[in-house]
């Protein structure tokens, strides 16, 4: 049996095998028996997966959901059956876990209360059990802005800063006042010095052009449905796995907003380009707990172990970028309430959204975006460049990792709706704010719209050149942008409602939602039925 990797966050990792049900893993003796642990999430909690996590641990632990992601607590030793079919990832962390921040130990704000959940009778919300009790007499919320709407940018911007996370965390000149200004602005940022190996970040690069590369069919041997002769759909792994070109259409579907008209645009033509329905991009879902399978092994040597190494990189950057963004939040200069109703001196601690992420669903997706098809060139055989790459849109989550090669393309509105180009910066990652943070801050950072154009055909060529169609896809060879978002999204039971609120204010069931609830909503919105 191959050796289970560890975990960057010095919690147990165990993984286990999909098909029969049967638990495949390592067990860490070290670990405090009867203590409560998270398991589960990742994509279990994003829908249909088959995998629901064996019976075995299931039975082990005195609650569970069935897989979907919960909490449990641990009476017996695991049995370990020898099964090699390894395919599938659980991160188990102690729930009593304290993290080590720079030197001072934070202890976990979870264990603090759960004697006082029962009396929180107002506050149904997983966050009360966290938190502890809140005051009822404190309750000044009266109006609440729809989480579907992720809320404006209040600052125009020009360009994407930079972020040396070499320099120290904190002062005036530290990253995380740095990462503070750029989410203010632009909520887009380059990171650089970030610790990820430069060469790790080009081994995936290449397993994905090998994977993509692949014909069609070995392609859609790794989909997230399987289907039937007559259409049925089978078998479904949630939201992991392969997707077709047009199969996800982020344009105009972000909750209740509608980003082409907003800024006056027309769905069906804008910038004089026609828009193919659907994004021009086919791309490869994975979670920690869904690593492909051994086919996929078997053609591309070492893409399972890339992917695997590459996630526990991230992981560990993104704890990193945690700390910052929580450390951020108390950075202002002046550490008080300007009147636009800036929130600062907002200190929350330093582990608030680590210690929401405990078993966080991520997503690793492969992307590739083939050149713009004929159809979206101009009359004149002129080149235009096409928006449909990837349609405007925001991202759901924390934040988002991304790599992407030098082809270019990544866009970032800013309040005058002009493009800026998010250029590719070699060795670096765009790190971009997701609605549930923009949510957690009031929007005081920002969750930017922003797409991807789809890269041209060779320069200087027009309509009337022969391109070669070498792969048979209909695909016509020329210039292939690639890139690798991370998607990092908390706990599948994180509340996801304004600090200050979670800090202070006793709200009803309506005026919070669950990381899971809204990443339910926002996949259901972007996937075409196919
Ligand atoms: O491919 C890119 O550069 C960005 C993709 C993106 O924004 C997304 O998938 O959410
Ligand atoms: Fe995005």
């Amino acid at each position: 049996m191959e050796e289970a990797p560890s975990s960057p966050r010095s919690a147990a990792l165990y993984y286990w095998g999909g098909n029969d049900d049967t638990f495949n893993g390592i067990m860490d003796d070290s670990l405090p028996k009867n203590d409560t642990f998270y398991w589960g999430g990742s994509g279990h909690s994003l829908g249909t997966c088959p995998h629901r996590g064996p019976d075995v641990v299931r039975s082990s632990l005195s609650q569970n959901d069935g897989g979907m992601g919960t909490t449990g607590q641990w009476n017996s030793s695991l049995p370990i059956q020898d099964d090699d079919d390894d395919t599938h990832w659980m991160f188990v962390r102690p729930h009593s876990q304290t993290i080590s921040l720079g030197g001072c130990f934070v202890e976990s704000e979870m264990e603090a209360s759960e004697s006082n959940v029962e009396e929180e009778v107002m506050d149904e919300s997983p966050d009360a059990a966290r938190r502890g009790p809140v005051d009822a007499s404190t309750c000044t919320h009266d109006s609440f802005v729809s989480i579907d709407e992720p809320p404006a940018i209040r600052n125009d911007f020009h360009s994407i800063p930079i972020v040396d996370l070499s320099l120290p965390l904190d002062g005036s000149n530290g990253y995380a006042s740095q990462i503070a200004e750029a989410c203010r602005t632009s909520g887009f940022f380059y990171i650089i010095n970030h610790g990820v190996d430069q060469s790790l970040m080009r081994a995936v690069m290449e397993k994905s052009r090998d994977f993509f590369a692949l014909s069609g069919e070995e392609k859609a041997a790794c989909g997230r449905k399987e289907e039937d002769k007559e259409g049925n759909v089978t078998s479904s792994n949630g939201y992991r796995g392969y997707f077709g070109i047009g199969m996800e259409d982020l344009e105009n579907k972000d909750g209740t907003r509608d980003l082409v008209k907003e800024e006056g645009g027309d769905v069906e033509a804008y910038n004089g380009v026609q828009r193919i329905k659907g994004d021009q991009k086919e791309g490869f879902d994975f979670g920690l707990e869904c690593i492909p399978d051994e086919s996929i092994r078997g053609t591309i040597v070492g893409f399972r172990e890339t992917l695997i190494e590459y996630q526990k990189a991230l992981l560990k950057l993104s704890d990193v970028l945690m700390i910052a963004l929580a450390v951020s939040l108390s950075s202002n200069a002046n550490g008080s309430r300007n009147q636009d109703g800036e929130r600062s001196n907002g200190a929350v601690p330093a582990d608030y959204f680590i210690s929401r992420s405990r078993n966080p669903m991520c997503t690793l997706r492969l992307l590739h975006y083939p050149p713009a098809p004929k159809s979206l060139f101009t009359q004149s055989s002129k080149l235009l460049k096409s928006p449909s790459g990837c349609g405007a849109h925001t991202d759901y989550g924390l934040f988002t990792i991304l790599q992407q090669d030098d082809i270019g393309g990544l866009q970032v509105r800013n309040k005058s709706n002009e493009w800026i180009d998010a250029r590719p910066l070699p060795g670096s990652f765009v790190i971009n704010v997701g609605d549930m943070l923009s949510w957690w801050t009031e929007g005081e950072y920002a969750s930017t719209v922003h797409r991807v154009i789809s890269p041209t055909l060779f320069d200087g060529a027009n309509e009337d050149d022969e391109f070669e169609d070498k792969r048979g896809d209909g695909v016509e060879v020329g210039r292939h942008r690639y890139s690798i978002p991370f998607f990092f999204n908390p706990d599948h039971d994180a509340v996801v409602r304004p600090i200050k609120d979670a800090d202070t204010v006793t709200v009803g069931r309506g005026n919070w939602k669950t990381a899971i609830e809204i990443l339910k909503d926002r996949y259901a919105g972007t996937f075409q039925s196919k």
